[in-house]
């Protein structure tokens, strides 16, 4: 690997640079396998460039770039330390561990993280072989001579998290470990058996051969692949009894990163990589919070960052991030997530942060093409270029919109033509509009799940996993004072688009609906029936007076001209409500042309239309969910799944990237329920 300058005093304990900050991050570059070394044979070019700090420098901050020397630091991540492929575990354990066990002496909780892609030599490090120990197996020896030398005694406990349940390592016979909080409100690990341990070769046989005979039953069951996150935890405590007044030394070797996306057309196996990556974002969220010093910590999104609390926050963390030192597109997203997570305190990390994810993505297709990396700076720039055209993009975007339905979705309508043409214009710009809607916050769907570490969450409160994936994206078009008028003057034209409503009414097949409620009577409603919910929903949204409960209407049915009530639903939106009274008292809608006036109008049916979208997949059934675009019985199965963990999981458009739907998926499924809206 490339280094531009000396290695620091290796042997200096070091822990934290900045001590406001809890977590400390390093990178370790794994060492060649065996058949890794022949193929590097004759490659000189290192794919992973370290960047030291030049010697008496301020700042011992090292920057890790991929593919050739960046031009800007924007381009590459900054870790506080970064461990070379020759450096071995002992460096890392005297200077990184050694002070943490230290501290653990002193009454205190340490907690060490080894994150990072797949295969990128996680439980190498933390675990180790029994010929080669890991970091774990080092800390552990020390802690028995520690221990006894001050006459402490020393316990273990081991465990697995897997499909965010907890199982005992040590005692299969009753493996499943309850998290629960005491009257304290401490954290209770109700059924994790803690072990005594007198010597380094008894810790060695349970951790090594423990582990390794070890296999919860739910996995056999399921034939699933071993994928989850295992924790060793080390108590050392002053009374020989039992545990109670004790400090904590936790490693977790998480279960290893990997874009669901890329991995296996295989259900189970996507299915359980979502829960994963589902779990390390909420620990990444966790150690952002900390580091940024929030008021709240969103401890309770996983069962591991609820069995961590109490060693996180005020305590010392370590995020050991392992990186392949071959060309490896998890480790890229890896060591930027962690980075940014850790540089919590940081909070100007938007733009750059961007870039890294258009690098990102830009390098892997130059990688496949060329077989080789290019420069990360290249991939950036040509990410801006791309980003240049994106008001282009958009304004073709509209005129698609319009071509798609004057070429397909109406044509099937009976109504008349120039009904026809008002509708055509009224459902491109609203199908446009979910495109408006959808792609700037799906255009860089790669990305999407680094996003949630890019801005703060509001201190107010502990927001969920979902909403903070969303709280962290950036909102630079929802508080810009131009969105603002926009949205101002979309909410005054609602009494016009009364007008437009009679036009969706009139291709609303009314009868055709109510024959289907019926034949469906007793069981879940059909998708028409909850689309017609949506209509309602939508319908309220232009009802120009709260007052107003019911409109009147012509349907086309076979006594044509028959006026129907048609009950309108609750007849208030959050939005609208909010910006009605706004209206009210500004009085003012001013457009500067047509065109821009039915733009401005639909920026209200567009949120609502996503909120109940996002109400579908919270709510339907399986049968139900199968009916959308991009939702298969691997999709379904596994959005059923989330329901019964959380009753809405889905709370805003990024909570999609979670089930592996691409940005252009989601946009998809959004304009078929959009046009069989309207349509
Ligand atoms: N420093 C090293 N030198 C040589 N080989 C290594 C080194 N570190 C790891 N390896 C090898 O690389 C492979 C992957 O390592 P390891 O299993 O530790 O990765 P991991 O990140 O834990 O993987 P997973 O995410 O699948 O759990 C193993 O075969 C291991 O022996």
């Amino acid at each position: 690997m490339a280094s531009s300058t000396a290695d620091p005093d290796r042997m200096k304990p070091n822990l934290c640079s900045n001590p406001s900050r809890k977590v400390r991050i390093v990178a370790k570059i794994r060492g060649f396998t065996d058949q890794e070394s022949q193929s590097v044979i004759g490659n000189p070019t290192p794919w992973i460039c370290v960047h030291k700090p030049k010697e008496g420098a301020l700042s011992e901050k090292v920057t890790i770039s991929f593919g050739e020397q960046p031009t800007s630091r924007k381009d590459a991540s900054e870790v506080d330390y970064c461990y070379e492929q020759n450096e071995d575990i002992g460096v890392i354990f005297s200077r990184e561990i050694k002070p943490l066990v230290s501290e653990v002496f002193d009454g205190l909780n340490a907690t060490i993280i080894a994150y990072g892609a797949r295969g990128s030599g996680k439980t190498y490090t933390v675990k180790g072989s029994e010929e080669k120990p890991g970091l774990a197996v080092l800390a552990m020896a020390e802690i028995i001579s520690m221990a006894k030398e001050f006459g402490k005694s020393v316990g273990v406990s081991l465990y697995e998290v897997f499909q965010d349940h907890v199982y005992d390592i040590l005692d299969p016979k009753h493996p499943e470990v309850q998290v629960l909080d005491d009257a304290q409100g401490k954290v209770n690990l109700r059924g994790l058996s803690q072990v005594s341990v007198k010597s380094i070769s008894e810790f060695q046989e349970m951790y090594f051969n423990g582990c390794n005979s070890y296999k919860p039953a739910q996995k056999i069951a399921l034939e699933l692949p071993q994928k989850s996150h295992k924790g060793l935890i080390i108590y050392v405590s002053s009374c020989n009894e039992n545990f109670t007044k004790m400090s904590k030394m936790n490693f977790v070797d998480l279960a290893g990163y990997e874009d669901v996306r890329r991995s296996s057309s295989d259900g189970s196996y996507f299915v359980e990589s979502s829960r994963i990556n589902k779990s390390l974002y909420a620990l990444l969220n966790v150690v952002y919070a900390i580091n940024a010093n929030e008021s709240r910590v969103p401890y309770r999104e996983s069962k591991l960052t609820r069995m961590l609390q109490d060693s996180l926050g005020k305590n010392h963390v370590l995020m050991l991030t392992c990186l392949n030192p071959s060309f490896c597109r998890d480790t890229l997203y890896a060591v930027s997530s962690a980075s940014r997570s850790c540089q919590g305190i940081n909070r100007v990390m938007t733009d750059s942060s961007k870039k890294v994810r258009g690098s990102t993505k830009q390098m892997v297709v130059s990688s496949l093409k060329n077989g080789k990396p290019s420069t990360v700076s290249t991939a950036v720039k040509k990410q801006s270029v791309s980003r240049a055209h994106f008001s282009e993009k958009k304004a073709s975007c509209m005129v698609k919109g319009r071509k798609l339905f004057d070429e397909g979705n109406l044509s099937s309508s009976k109504q008349a033509k120039s009904h026809s043409d008002d509708a055509s214009t009224m459902q491109s710009m609203f199908l446009t509009e979910i495109d408006s809607a959808i792609v700037p916050s799906l255009r860089e769907e790669e990305s999407a799940k680094s996003d949630m570490l890019l801005a703060p969450v509001p201190k107010d409160k502990e927001l969920s996993g979902s909403d903070m994936l969303l709280a962290r994206l950036p909102k630079d078009e929802d508080v810009s004072p131009q969105s603002m008028s926009n949205h101002l003057e979309a909410t005054a034209a609602i009494n016009s688009d009364a007008k437009a409503l009679t036009i969706f009414e009139d291709c609303y097949d009314l009868e055709k609906e109510n024959t289907s409620l019926l034949i469906n009577e007793g069981r879940s409603p059909p998708l028409s029936a909850r689309l017609r919910e949506i209509s309602n929903n939508l319908r309220s949204l232009y009802s120009s007076t709260p007052l107003c409960k019911k409109i009147q209407m012509e349907v086309d049915t076979p006594s044509r001209g028959q006026v129907v009530s048609y009950d309108i639903v609750e007849p208030k939106t959050p939005t609208m409500d909010h910006d009605a009274r706004i209206y009210d008292k500004l009085e003012v809608a001013k457009f500067n042309s047509p065109w821009e006036t039915l733009n401005n109008r639909s920026s209200g049916i567009k949120h609502s239309l996503v909120k109940e979208y996002l109400k579908f997949l919270n709510t339907a059934s399986k049968e139900e969910l199968k009916g959308l675009r991009g939702i298969g019985e691997k999709r379904a199965t596994y959005i059923l799944e989330l329901r019964q963990e959380s009753p809405e999981p889905f709370k805003n458009l990024d909570d999609l990237q979670g089930i592996g739907l691409s940005g252009k998926q989601i946009k998809g499924m959004m304009k078929k329920v959009a046009g069989e809206l309207l349509s």
